[in-house]
């Protein structure tokens, strides 16, 4: 009998095209994901050497960071206006599909791919952009690549990799009312710290995981890397295979059958084993807030942040007081204690239909606190359809947010959408660095319905309760 392997191990072996001892493996690419920031060198560099796109077929490319929220045709900017420009000449001249700004299938490069059926399980998948892990939701061995290896893929479809680790990261027993896969992620990654996963590619089982929608999943995914992982996976089932269905690059009839066929044959063997495990009670997750400057800097919305002298290390002593000190809080300050003046709901991690959902119910009847500017940014046109379909767009503009168009936004600060010097934001993004949401602005991590009731209250809340008080 064959040894039983895990998911990372089938896909990496029925990839590689060309292996030599001690040396990376060269990887066939299954689908080249191309946005607008990572790309335009690598475009010049197959000008310079005369060469094409090698499958402009397996190459996809839309706009994502730089286009405006608020008004689509226009880009005040003139470096994110070149970079645009740049992208769709590109796409012109080499033959590569784009859905440019104005295209009904334009979106966040990692949200449009899941919803046109393009990411599919046992895909190797590439972007020029760290949060491409979010493809894994699907078994798809998906990773950021730089700009170099941008235009290697662009000219060859493949890329050198050297093999992973693989780590099985282990959720057992099932998540509680009002905690929700961002907490999961964020509780992970404060428990095992930023760096627990690098040189590993992870796989994410347990009750707890199979128990998660596409959408729920596709959070977790995302922030692997921020777990200093290389990917994260999940291995695919009957809820991968539902989501799937009747998408547009999706298999159809018989051949749909096929292919489910061949995906389920994908998913981890049992007893299969990896490199390393880590295992974490999801029943002990609590709604998360990160306090610092990291996302593993997150402590539970019933928790205070840390005290610096309760260390005993002097680095991790320094690196609390830094993180307490460029967020303007006090050691041992109970985290609810903490007003926000900005609430941003979107970005790749957190800017689908359910998310919005989800805060839409939150949100339902109350107003956002007067001295916060709220914002909700749909991840894709069609997520921003869907929700104006069920009247989530007018929950939330009664309740005082902005209803934007798609795109980054406010998660990263190359666009218009900016958090002021010394502001303090309730993101659902996934990354809290110094200055991330603009020049000294302060992000606090948390999922969408924390987000929501924040808003209201002008300070975190435990959502839990907050529903409670409202179902009263
Ligand atoms: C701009 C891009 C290269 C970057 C990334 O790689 O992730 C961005 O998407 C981010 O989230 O920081
Ligand atoms: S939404 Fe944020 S994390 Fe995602 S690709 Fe855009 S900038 Fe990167």
């Amino acid at each position: 009998m064959q040894k039983p392997k895990n998911i990372i191990q089938k896909v990496w072996e029925q990839h590689v095209v060309y292996q030599e001892e001690e040396k990376p493996d060269l990887l066939y690419i299954d689908l080249h994901l191309v946005h607008e920031v990572t790309s335009p060198q690598a475009f010049e560099g197959l000008r310079m050497n005369g060469r094409k796109v090698r499958r402009p077929d397996l190459t996809y490319a839309t706009m994502d960071h730089n286009v405006s929220t608020r008004d689509r045709n226009v880009i005040n900017d003139p470096v994110s206006k070149k970079q645009i420009d740049t992208l769709k000449e590109n796409c012109q001249e080499f033959g590569v599909e784009l859905s440019d700004r104005q295209h009904p299938d334009n979106g966040i490069v990692h949200v449009i791919g899941p919803e046109l059926g393009l990411t599919q399980p046992g895909k190797t998948i590439v972007c020029g952009d760290s949060h491409t892990s979010t493809h894994g939701a699907f078994g798809a061995l998906a990773f950021g690549i730089g700009t170099s290896e941008v235009e290697h893929v662009l000219a060859t479809q493949t890329i050198w990799q050297a093999p992973p680790k693989t780590m099985n990261v282990k959720v057992n027993g099932k998540l509680g009312t009002g905690v929700t896969a961002k907490d999961l992620i964020l509780a992970i990654i404060g428990k095992f710290g930023v760096q627990f996963g690098t040189g590993y590619v992870m796989e994410y089982t347990g009750e707890a995981i199979r128990s998660l929608s596409m959408e729920e999943r596709m959070t977790v995914c995302n922030m692997s890397i921020e777990a200093g992982a290389r990917a994260g996976l999940i291995s695919p089932d009957e809820t991968t295979f539902e989501y799937m269905k009747g998408r547009r690059h999706v298999p159809k009839g018989e051949a749909f059958e096929e292919a489910v066929a061949k995906w389920r044959s994908l998913a981890t063997d049992e007893g299969a084993d990896y490199d390393a495990v880590v295992e974490i009670e999801a029943s002990e997750v609590e709604p998360q807030v990160t306090w610092g400057t990291n996302p593993g800097m997150c402590i539970p919305i019933t928790a205070s942040v840390p005290n610096p002298d309760n260390e005993e290390k002097s680095n991790k002593k320094d690196e609390i007081s830094r993180a307490l000190q460029y967020m303007g809080l006090e050691a041992g300050q109970p985290i609810s204690s903490v007003e926000i003046d900005h609430v941003f709901i979107g970005s790749c991690t957190n800017s689908r239909l359910s998310d919005l959902r989800k805060a839409a119910d939150v949100v339902r009847g109350h107003k956002v606190n007067p001295k916060v500017k709220a914002i909700v940014v749909p991840g894709s046109f069609s997520v921003k359809l869907a929700a104006e379909k069920e009247g989530i767009d007018q929950i939330f503009k009664e309740a005082g947010f902005e209803w934007r168009e798609a795109g980054c936004s406010m998660c990263l600060a190359m666009n218009d959408d900016i958090v002021p010097p010394g502001g303090r934001c309730a993101s659902t993004s996934n990354r809290n660095f110094e200055g991330r949401q603009g020049n000294g602005s302060r992000t606090h991590l948390v999922s969408p319905e924390m987000a929501a009731a924040a808003a209201v209250s002008g300070r975190f809340v435990d959502v839990r309760q907050f529903t409670a008080q409202e179902v009263l």
